[in-house]
Formats: structure tokens, C-alpha cells, sequence
């Protein structure tokens, strides 16, 4: 299931095809860092992606200051990491172009 907690054999390989993201410390989350252009730019990343998380009902914490993004994922539901994390943080890598 989606929001089965992976195991830390499946978020290392998960994250191993996932380009930007990093395991936070202890491992309950992933983060990344983006950057854009301008305000704009972030802002129009930010929209792209609540739209994808409404649909996956699954939510982002996250903070934007100009044109950074700071980004962690996790399931507090499961008490760690699920597909649904590894689903929206692909999803981002595509709304941020890569
Ligand atoms: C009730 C609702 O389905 C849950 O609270 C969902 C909503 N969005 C969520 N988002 C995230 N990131 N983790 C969750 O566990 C989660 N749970």
C-alpha cells in the first residue's frame, strides 16, 4: 500500500533514483533544497505542487523565502517514509525541470 512505511532497504533504493534529495537525520523524512530563478518562479513551483499533493492527498512541509523552496517529505500517518513521499518528490523534480 501506498502509505505502508518503507523499509530503510526500500528508501535507499528509492532514493538512490531520486536526483537532489537527501535522507534527513535518523531517517523519517526527505528533503531538498530548490532554487529558481526569482519569486516567480518559486511561487509558480509552489502552485504546481499543491495541486499534485491535493490529488495524492498527501502534503508538504515546506517554506519559501524569495526564490527558495525548502522541501520535507514524510508520512506521519505510517511514522516515516512511504511510496507517497517518493511519488510527490518525483513529481516536484518534474515541476522544478529535473
Ligand atoms: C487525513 C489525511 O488523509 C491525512 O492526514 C494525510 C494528509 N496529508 C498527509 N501528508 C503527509 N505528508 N503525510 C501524511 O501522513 C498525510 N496524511
Amino acid at each position: 500500500m501506498a502509505r505502508d512505511k518503507l523499509d530503510s532497504e526500500a528508501v535507499s533504493r528509492a532514493l538512490a533514483e531520486l536526483d537532489g534529495w537527501a535522507l534527513e537525520d535518523g531517517g523519517v523524512a526527505i528533503v531538498r533544497n530548490f532554487a529558481f530563478r526569482n519569486f516567480s518562479e518559486a511561487f509558480g513551483f509552489m502552485a504546481r505542487a499543491a495541486l499534485a499533493a491535493e490529488k495524492l492527498d498527501h502534503h508538504p512541509e515546506w517554506s519559501n523565502v524569495y526564490n527558495k523552496v525548502d522541501v520535507r517529505l514524510r508520512t506521519h500517518d505510517a511514522g516515516g517514509l512511504t511510496d507517497l513521499d517518493f511519488k510527490l518528490a518525483r513529481k516536484m523534480n518534474g515541476f522544478a525541470g529535473n
